[in-house]
């Protein structure tokens, strides 16, 4: 049986007096395209952090691709891309290079060129990393992400800091990869993007899974039209009681 694509059980990290992840239990299947939604600090990197073993957690298991992401970490890498919340570039390295090492270390046969095409950054193929802009960063951090075609695709926070063309540019990747059979798990709080590329959403609230399913399922759940959007559900769920500066629609 194929397992899912990721699984927790009772997931939990605390720091300190702060829960940033309070007993997630969430299931994504293979070969979906889930929406990991909520606001500033609501525990979404925390939860990719602890997926791709940056850190360990406080209690409860999880599973990627039906491997620990504690215990087994280099099969669980093989096969999952990651594009990180903050990445960091070696400066004096182009972007040909940073794509280089991961084609090498996955033991991949991807044309660098090819995976910068897909993200729009061809033309700096050469460049040092030293000189991108921070958009040119994170559509380098796409790329690298893509190296290997993944069975499962993890972007945490994709949209934030690219302009409309990036936007569109991260949309069509997820249909694509989706297309390819892959997995796609994106954390988001810009709630407004989500729309068009989820199969389905959850939405984190403070370190707890407040509420998950299909957008229809939601709207259904929050007694909500049919054009509300995934903002109108979130305020529905937390009776508004969100800082609307959190929210970015
Ligand atoms: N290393 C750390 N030490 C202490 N507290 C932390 C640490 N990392 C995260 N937290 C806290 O855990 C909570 C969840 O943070 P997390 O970064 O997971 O949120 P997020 O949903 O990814 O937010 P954002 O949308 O701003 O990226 C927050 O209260 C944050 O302050």
């Amino acid at each position: 049986m194929t397992p899912p694509a990721i699984e927790t059980d009772g997931l939990s990290k605390q720091y300190g007096d702060v829960v940033a992840l309070d007993e997630l239990n969430m299931t994504v299947a293979q070969g979906e395209v889930y929406g990991f939604l909520g606001p500033n600090g609501a525990g979404k990197s925390t939860t990719i952090n602890l997926l791709m073993d940056y850190i360990k957690p406080t209690s409860g298991t999880a599973r990627v691709l039906g491997h620990d992401p504690w215990n087994d970490v280099v099969a669980c890498h093989q096969r999952v891309g990651i594009c990180p919340d903050r990445f960091e570039t070696y400066e004096s390295l182009s972007a040909r290079r940073h794509l280089e090492l991961v084609i090498d270390t996955k033991r991949a046969d991807d044309d660098p060129r090819a995976l910068l095409e897909r993200v729009g950054l061809a033309d700096a193929i050469e460049r040092p990393a030293g000189e991108f802009s921070q958009g040119m960063e994170q559509r380098l951090a796409l790329a690298m992400s893509l190296v290997g075609e993944p069975d499962l695709l993890i972007l945490d926070e994709p949209f934030t800091g690219l302009d409309p063309h990036g936007v569109a540019l991260v949309r069509d990747v997820v249909e694509a990869e989706s297309e390819r059979g892959a997995t796609v798990f994106f954390s988001s709080h810009v709630l407004g993007q989500v729309d068009l590329v989820c199969d389905r959403v959850g939405i984190l609230y403070e370190g707890d899974l407040i509420a998950e399913g299909t957008l229809p399922a939601l709207r259904d759940t929050c007694d909500l039209s049919s054009d509300a959007t995934v903002e109108d559900i979130f305020m529905r769920l937390t009776d508004g009681s969100a800082h609307a500066g959190e929210v970015d629609a």
